[in-house]
């Protein structure tokens, strides 16, 4: 077990912040916490990480508790920008890091190049852009080489060549076999990055997967839909009536082949099809405002 997160309650004052939360990452994965602002995500992996106190719960990072602080050889969290020092510099952030976890020079500059910040490294933080910023809080995450990346909103501030790079370095983390869970509120970079989604809503966590078949709907055009509606209820696929002659049908490791030859066994005509890959945009929608994709 990666992360195993029990029961958390946790209150600011009258308000309710996380209510009864688990969720547990039992296997290396790219995982997403998104949610509207003010739900709760940093709270969530201030308390994981032990930085806020929970109400109630139990939390365990790779079978230790969070209170352990040997939890963070394996772990890191990438905070957002305010917890760095202006009048320091990138490198004055990371050798402290070095220092505490005991690395060479050599790896502290191995870390900075990865992320392409080795350019300013030695400028005060004070000189930084706001990418620049991220630059920096990323290299101090991935400074002792942890097997749990928490990280929150890695990919704020980023131009589109950051971005991409970023991108690209949390794909290799992840396949060397290390686990992330970022909290984001760009969408579409979440997409390109991963199709495990903990969408954090009212102080609960709901858990989607928009694996590419997941997120596959056809919005087919036939005769009769209810009739439609009803056949295909019954080959295990999600099927929605959208109004008019149109249904939606989620395909759920079902062929569309076998949904088309489907209707036609039961004399339902197809009159038009269209393919659309749903996205967490899309999810987010339905989670969050209630609207039909
Ligand atoms: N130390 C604190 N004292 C009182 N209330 C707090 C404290 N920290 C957070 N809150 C409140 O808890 C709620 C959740 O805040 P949190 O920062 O965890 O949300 P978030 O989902 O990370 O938001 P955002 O997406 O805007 O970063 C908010 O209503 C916030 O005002």
């Amino acid at each position: 077990m990666i992360l195993d997160v029990q029961n958390v309650h946790k209150s600011y004052g009258k308000e309710k912040i996380l209510k009864n939360l688990s969720f547990a990452i039992e296997e290396p994965k790219m995982v997403a916490l998104v949610g509207p602002n003010g739900s709760g995500k940093t709270t969530l992996l201030n308390i994981i990480t032990d930085l806020v106190n929970a109400d109630s719960g139990v939390i365990k990072i790779m079978n230790l508790s969070n209170k352990k602080p040997e939890i963070f050889k394996e772990t890191s969290y990438m905070q957002d920008n305010s917890v760095l020092y202006d009048y320091l510099t990138g490198y004055d952030h990371l050798q402290f890091i070095g220092d505490i976890q005991g690395l060479s020079k050599q790896q502290i500059f191995l870390a900075a190049e990865r992320i392409g910040m080795e350019g300013y490294l030695f400028k005060k933080v004070s000189k930084y852009s706001l990418g620049m910023k991220q630059h920096l809080l990323l290299t101090m995450a991935i400074l002792n080489d942890p097997k749990l990346l928490i990280l929150d909103e890695p990919l704020n501030g980023l131009d589109p060549s950051s971005a991409i790079r970023i991108r690209n370095i949390l794909w290799e983390l992840y396949n060397e076999g290390k686990t992330i869970l970022l909290s984001s509120h760009n969408l579409s970079e979440v997409d390109r990055l991963t199709s495990h989604i903990l969408f954090l809503k009212e102080g609960h966590l709901i858990a989607e997967d928009l694996s590419l078949n997941q997120r596959t709907l056809y919005e087919i055009t036939v005769n009769d839909p209810r009739a439609a509606e009803k056949y295909l209820e019954n080959h295990n696929v999600g099927v929605k009536h959208m109004g008019n002659n149109q249904i939606a049908v989620f395909m759920h490791g079902d062929t569309l082949q076998n949904v088309l030859q489907s209707l036609l066994d039961n004399k339902i005509k197809v009159l038009d099809l269209n393919k659309k890959v749903t996205g967490s945009e899309d999810r987010y929608q339905m989670v969050f405002e209630q609207k039909d994709v």
